[in-house]
């Protein structure tokens, strides 16, 4: 489904990311993880099509993926804008007006109807049918990022982008976002990509990891290098984890498992 061919993203002469290769099936749950500022949602961008690439190739079904967002993807932001002056069902219902040639986000008779029917299968599924007359800043941050879920999944994606979604959310919501996110995934078979800092959540949700790191530093040139795809991980709910070093299988061990959790 989708496929990086020696992809390299600099801004200026600073070098983000370096020859990432990497290959993904329809259905996948990919978790990003990796130091700060190493370049997981520059990657997230170029999926969605608002960051070009510097060179190499980003293939979606064998074509470049087009330089501008698509309904085939749905982005979550960790903070992102809602209408503070609409209500929540009112907010879903512009961002699928948003969705329509014309851009004018407004709907009449039968299109609003249908819109508003729309929405409020989507806010359903999400669990936020009760609130749908509540406006944004009567909403816990849960609440918000359920809102933020229903907007992303409204053009039917096959493809779902989650930039840290829940970084801001307390342990107990986090969960329940959690079994919302694998639900949604399940039902919908989308394939998603994830930014976490949490390695726990990586490890949980993924059915494959991938540790974004720096292998080449040199000091004098900070930016001459950037980051590229060090570990490869099959996890999810397997037992034995074992992970891919790009070229070879090996078991993960507990102290590379410590040193996965530093470079986190
Ligand atoms: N539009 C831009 N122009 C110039 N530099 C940029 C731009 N966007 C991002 N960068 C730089 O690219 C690098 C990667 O940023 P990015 O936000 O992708 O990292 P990240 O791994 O997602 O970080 P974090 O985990 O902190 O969110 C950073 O050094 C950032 O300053």
């Amino acid at each position: 489904m989708l496929e990086a061919r020696n992809l390299w993203k600099r801004y200026g002469d600073k070098v983000v990311l370096e020859q990432i290769n990497l290959k993904v099936k329809e259905g996948e749950f990919i978790t990003l993880v990796g130091a700060s500022g190493c370049g997981k949602s520059t990657f997230l961008k170029m999926l969605l099509g608002t960051e070009t690439l510097s060179s190499g190739e980003l293939l979606l079904d064998g074509q470049p993926i087009p330089a501008e967002p698509g309904a085939d993807r749905g982005i979550v932001f960790q903070q992102y804008s809602v209408f503070p002056h609409m209500t929540v069902l009112q907010n879903v219902m512009a961002a699928k007006g948003f969705q329509r040639p014309g851009l004018t986000g407004w709907l009449f008779g039968a299109a609003k109807r249908q819109a508003r029917d729309e929405a409020m299968v989507m806010l359903r599924e999400v669990g936020l049918e009760n609130a749908h007359s509540l406006y944004p800043a009567e909403l816990s941050g849960g609440m918000r990022q359920r809102l933020a879920i229903a907007q992303a999944l409204l053009g039917k994606p096959r493809i779902l982008l989650l930039d840290e979604p829940f970084g801001a959310l307390d342990p107990g919501i986090r969960a329940d976002m959690h079994e919302l996110v694998l639900r949604l995934w399940r039902e919908h078979q989308l394939t998603v990509f994830m930014v976490t800092h949490d390695l726990k959540e990586g490890f949980y949700l993924g059915t494959r990891l991938w540790v974004f790191d720096k292998t080449r530093h040199d000091p004098q040139a900070p930016h001459a290098y950037g980051a590229s795809i060090t570990y490869d991980l099959a996890v999810g709910n397997t037992d034995h984890r074992t992970f891919e070093k790009i070229d070879q299988s090996v078991t993960l061990t507990e102290k590379e498992t410590d040193k996965l959790y530093e470079i986190n």
